[in-house]
């Protein structure tokens, strides 16, 4: 039998560790976090220590699934990776166990009041073999943010990563060689304090969990259509919908039901009386449109205001379309746009094309938008499945994530 995680939870009277970023350091990650001076107090506690890392292999490897008959977040690898927290002492150990069940006492806070984020991040196998993860740090810094918002414990990024990296490279069996293929990760945060009291938890468990992934598109591109919702709003200026909180998840399930059942694939999340775009589903949103007065092609996506995610890909999309599309003379622009003007462009064919932008697709081409009842046509021709903005991100986002473009981006584990 398998020694429950939790044994080691109760929090333990351990010596005073100093302190390893200067008074200043701490300010900075307060304001960085958001989080008052109190809570950035919490990092005088021990940090994420990479040297500690205890293995514990597991006896009886899985084995693999053919590549073909992987089902994203199915199937799970042979280990997890785990760092519990506690008030008194800061981070613990980390540990690299056999991939097992928690064991939790029903009135752990996590079940009451959601205390919970996590992160979505992949790692791939290049020609050479090697395991390279993509952005991580971007991944961390929003971790970060998103623990901060629900008052559970910052970590050292760079810690992390480390044993991220660890864990990966003891997985790697489970990464194809194929292209396409890639694990995907999910470092997950939780308050494990044992109360029903609403007050913040004295005690988290970090864990990360992977699972080996195919490509989001096995025989290429496939549009999709989307159902605008003006029923429900995902997220709201000084709310939480640009952390990756749980809570945020499941609220999104029926408008998202609701537009399948109609035939749509996924819903496209507005906002306001002006019904500003947002995102669709679980990812940022790119239209590219020709400005009306100057006829210049802009690539449109809305701005970090605070009610949208703020995506490793839209960033990454970003970069690249800043690099390589503006010398072309595209003008690439981050600001609000509402539906109104684009069932404007699509109607006076200014409409180019429109995409989602997530690290499982990393972009998904739309065809069009049921909205008011009429249905929006995004650019694509009845025979295309891409436009050519998208088709060239996937292209140049991939290069990077497989090292075929050799670039920062790309953390050899
Ligand atoms: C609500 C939401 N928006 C956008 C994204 C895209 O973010 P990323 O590019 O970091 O995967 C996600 C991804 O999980 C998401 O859940």
């Amino acid at each position: 039998m398998m020694r429950p995680l939790f044994s080691r939870c109760a929090p333990r009277a351990a010596a005073f560790v100093a302190p390893r970023r200067s008074p200043l350091g701490l300010f900075q990650a307060a304001r960085q976090y958001s989080i008052t001076p109190e809570a950035a107090s919490e990092t005088k506690l021990q940090d994420i220590d990479p040297s500690q890392l205890v293995i514990n292999k597991a006896s009886n490897p899985k084995p693999l699934k053919k590549a073909e008959d992987l089902i994203f977040g199915r199937n799970f690898t042979d280990h997890m990776l785990t760092i519990e927290w506690n008030k008194t002492t800061g981070w613990q150990k980390p540990h690299i166990v056999p991939y097992q069940n928690l064991s939790l006492d029903p009135a752990t806070c996590v079940f009451h009041y959601a205390f919970e984020c996590f992160e979505g991040m992949k790692a791939y196998k290049d020609k050479a073999g090697q395991i390279r993860l993509f952005r991580p740090d971007k991944n961390m810094e929003r971790f970060n943010k998103s623990a901060a918002r629900i008052a559970l414990p910052n970590f050292s990024s760079t810690a992390l990563i480390d044993l991220i990296a660890q864990f990966t490279k003891l997985e790697s069996r489970f990464i194809p060689e194929e292209r396409g293929y890639s694990l995907y990760l999910r470092p997950t945060m939780i308050g494990t304090q044992k109360t029903l009291g609403v007050g913040p938890p004295g005690s988290a468990l970090l864990f990360v969990i992977a699972s080996p992934v195919g490509p989001y598109y096995p025989t290429g591109f496939k549009a999709v259509s989307l159902e605008a919702t003006d029923y429900a709003v995902r997220a709201w200026p000084g709310g939480v919908g640009d952390k990756k909180l749980g809570a945020n998840y499941a609220p999104c399930i029926v408008p998202q039901r609701e537009a399948m059942s109609r035939g749509f694939q996924q819903n496209l999340w507005l906002f306001g009386e002006e019904e500003y775009v947002t995102e669709v589903g679980t990812m940022n949103f790119f239209v590219a449109i020709k400005n009306k007065q100057t006829g210049q092609k802009e690539l449109i996506t809305a701005p970090l205001d605070g009610t949208i995610l703020e995506g490793v890909t839209r960033d990454s999309v970003l970069s690249l379309a800043r690099e390589r599309l503006a010398p072309e003379g595209w003008n690439i622009v981050e600001r609000k746009y509402t539906m109104k003007e684009l069932d404007e462009a699509a109607s006076e064919g200014r409409l180019v094309e429109a995409f989602g932008a997530g690290t499982a697709a990393i972009v998904s081409p739309v065809r069009a938008i049921s909205w008011k009842g009429k249905l929006v046509h995004c650019g694509l021709k009845d025979h295309e499945e891409s436009g050519e903005i998208a088709t060239k991100m996937k292209n140049w986002i991939e290069a990077r994530q497989y090292g075929d473009d050799p670039h920062e981006w790309s953390y050899v584990c």
